[in-house]
């Protein structure tokens, strides 16, 4: 495994616990709520995490759901993943939204909430063209090769589409 990236970080809380990895492996950080919080279905709210960081140059993090609270309480990230720039010191925050129809979620302070991935980032210079140069897939997207669901009552002309159709007619 390579050695971790040194990255300085501030406590805005005094009790705040820092940043960890549940595994060895794992590429998100936990951050945890410092207010506690109450959201009603549909509700989002924007919760303190309590730290800030210094990201050295060339890095940036990203604010990542967890599976978890997504799976049991419909737990979203409005913004997902958010992304926290090299240069930003004021303290991260998560923007959270519960997509559950019925219930409420709540959250203790320093529950864990959301999940941080720091990654190297590259900055890319563009250059103006007339014509791209060619590819296979060309201008195709948005389900060009199949496999989406239908929206709408529309088939996608694909099999997950004649799946839903053929659900709905039992
Ligand atoms: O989930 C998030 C996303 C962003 N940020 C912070 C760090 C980031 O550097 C800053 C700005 O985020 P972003 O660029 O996504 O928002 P914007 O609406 O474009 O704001 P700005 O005009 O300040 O760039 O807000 C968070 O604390 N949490
Ligand atoms: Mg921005």
């Amino acid at each position: 495994m390579r050695p971790p990236v040194d990255v300085l970080l501030r406590r805005l809380d005094p009790e705040v616990p820092i940043p960890s990895y549940g595994h060895p492996g794992d590429a998100g950080a936990d951050l945890v709520t410092t207010e506690a919080a109450e959201l009603a279905p549909g509700e989002r709210a924007v919760l303190p995490t309590g730290i800030s960081l210094a990201l050295p140059d060339g890095y940036a993090a990203f604010v990542h759901p967890r599976s978890g609270l997504a799976a049991r309480c419909g737990l979203a990230l409005v913004n997902a993943p958010g992304t926290v720039d090299a240069g930003y010191r004021g303290e991260i925050k998560v923007i959270v939204v519960n997509l559950d129809p019925r219930e409420t979620v709540r959250f203790e302070r320093f529950d864990r909430i959301a999940q941080l991935v720091v990654q190297q980032v590259e900055k890319v210079r563009f250059h103006e063209v007339a014509e791209l140069p060619g590819s296979a897939r060309a201008e195709g997207g948005f389900g060009s090769t199949g496999g989406h669901a239908a929206v709408d009552g529309t088939t996608g002309g694909n099999r997950y589409a004649s799946v839903v159709s053929d659900r709905e007619g039992q």
